[in-house]
């Protein structure tokens, strides 16, 4: 049983501290947002993520998670300290580092004992460095020493527990052994492999693996708008490439890009990182440029089927950056209503779960529903955003029957062409030919 204290109650923060509880640790979670204390300490969880409710209350009843303000309290009650705050996009496009600073203050502040520091966050290359300079220069007792180790994390919004449980590998970047062993050692009850290496590389690998994913997302992205000019179909094309073990099938699945709290922000922090170093990343600016196209496909995809959309009816499924969480951080719905409401539509929205954090970014024009069928009764066009399973589930004979026109643009792939084809509707969707009820077809009918 280790003691544990983890800064920041983020995704981060409460899952892994949530993660190291149930192994056995004693863990406190602490944050200078008292009101969000409050509600964990009620039990209340101020993130929508599957299983950690129950996870927390376990945890919290046994008397292994603990949530507190007193974040100098509850540094100097524990030997291992977890930085998980924030790094955000800054107005420039760096990682804005004035959280970690913050909590690395704090940790100088209130270091009663010798302690290892760990870094989750993602943060530049260097910042392990930094830290450990600021720890040093705001020590209370000048004697006292401590080690920094960087350990970043890989779970993902939506499978967040089970990706800390079952995490492919544990990556710990250390310049001394003894603390890096310390952490391997704590990541012994979990199913991963823990790969060691120093402070630079273990900051980089975070960034790298990260930038890598969103690379294929551009990629198979660029590959679907070829598809859709020369009648290929972009579903088959990334099976076929994904049979090939070199590629692998995972993150090979065209849409309407990448969004969410950690690949537009991750993007732009490494290609400013490699800037700052005098290296030009075309590439990967390539990849960021190709991204933030793809969402305004929607709308070339409208002006083709339904011409200009003024007083026309929107229906739009799906809000949140990807299914199973509430998270609206760098959502193509952001982009993509505005623009629909600027041309002069109205816009009728559902989503199952992320409607209320959506309302602080959203216009309040849009309308709400309760449900898909609701949302899309009477509207001239669907359009859809996240793929939830109640958009994967809906009655398509249903829908057709109460839309004003039967036209859907998927931006996620949702259907198959036939499937649609059959069951009435004008349908479009990204790196595939456009169907209608009579055939296929590359030039979509207009009303
Ligand atoms: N969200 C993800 O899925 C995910 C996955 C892997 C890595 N990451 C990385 O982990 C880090 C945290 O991400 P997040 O989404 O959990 O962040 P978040 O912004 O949702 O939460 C950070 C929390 O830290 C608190 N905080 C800020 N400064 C503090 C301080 N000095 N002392 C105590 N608390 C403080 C904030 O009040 C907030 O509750 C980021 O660097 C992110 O890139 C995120
Ligand atoms: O084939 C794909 C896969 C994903 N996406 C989109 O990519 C974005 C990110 O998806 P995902 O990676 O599942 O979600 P995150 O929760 O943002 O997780 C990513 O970002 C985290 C924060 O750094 C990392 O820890 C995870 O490993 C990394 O997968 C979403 O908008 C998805 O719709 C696609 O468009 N096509």
């Amino acid at each position: 049983m280790r003691k544990i204290t983890v800064i920041g109650t983020g995704y981060v923060g409460l899952v892994s501290g949530t993660c190291f509880a149930e192994v056995g640790n004693r863990v406190i979670c602490c944050d200078v947002d008292r009101n969000k204390i409050e509600r964990l300490r009620r039990g209340e969880i101020p993130i929508y993520e599957p299983g950690l409710e129950e996870l927390v209350a376990k945890n919290m009843q046994q008397e292994r998670l603990y949530f507190t303000s007193e974040v100098g309290e509850a540094i100097e009650a524990s030997d291992i300290i977890y930085i998980a705050v924030g790094t955000p996009m800054s107005d420039t496009g760096e990682a804005d580092m004035r959280y970690v600073m913050s909590a690395a203050k704090k940790i100088g502040e209130h270091l009663n004992n010798r302690k290892i520091i760990v870094n989750k966050s993602t943060v530049p290359v260097g910042t392990a460095e930094l830290v450990r300079e600021v720890v040093q220069a705001n020590k209370k007792y000048p004697w006292i020493t401590f080690d920094v180790v960087s350990n970043p994390e890989f779970l993902r919004e939506g499978s967040a527990i089970s990706d800390c449980m079952n995490m492919d590998r544990a990556v710990i970047g250390s310049d001394n052994a003894e603390a890096a062993k310390v952490i391997a050692e704590l990541h012994a009850p979990f199913n991963t492999r823990i790969f060691t290496t120093d402070l630079e590389s273990a900051e980089m690998i975070k960034y790298a693996a990260n930038t890598f994913l969103a690379t294929k997302i551009s990629f198979i992205n660029a590959i679907a708008n070829v598809c859709e000019r020369v009648g290929a179909n972009v579903i088959d094309v990334a099976e076929g490439m994904g049979l090939d073990s070199r590629i692998g099938n995972k993150f090979l699945q065209a849409g309407i890009g990448y969004g969410g709290s950690c690949f537009p922000k991750d993007t732009y922090a490494l290609a400013h990182i490699a800037d700052k170093a005098g290296y030009d990343f075309e590439l990967l600016k390539s990849v960021i440029k190709t991204n933030q196209r793809q969402r305004f496909i929607i709308m070339d995809k409208l002006r083709e089927s339904v011409g200009g959309l003024a007083g026309k009816q929107v229906a739009v499924l799906g809000l949140a950056f990807k299914p199973n969480t509430d998270d609206m951080r760098y959502a193509p719905s952001l982009s993509i209503i505005p623009e629909l409401l600027k041309q002069g539509a109205s816009v009728r929205a559902f989503d199952p779960i992320a409607v209320e954090s959506a309302r602080r970014e959203l216009p309040h024009e849009v309308q709400y529903f309760k449900s898909v069928e609701q949302a899309v009764a009477g509207s001239d066009v669907c359009v859809i955003l996240t793929e939830w399973k109640d958009v994967l589930d809906m009655d398509l004979d249903l829908i057709r029957q109460i839309m004003k026109h039967p036209i859907v643009i998927d931006g996620r792939n949702c259907f198959d062409l036939q499937t649609m084809q059959r069951s009435g509707f004008e349908y479009h969707s990204i790196g595939r030919a456009s169907v209608n009820a009579a055939g296929r077809d590359r030039h979509s009918v207009n009303f």
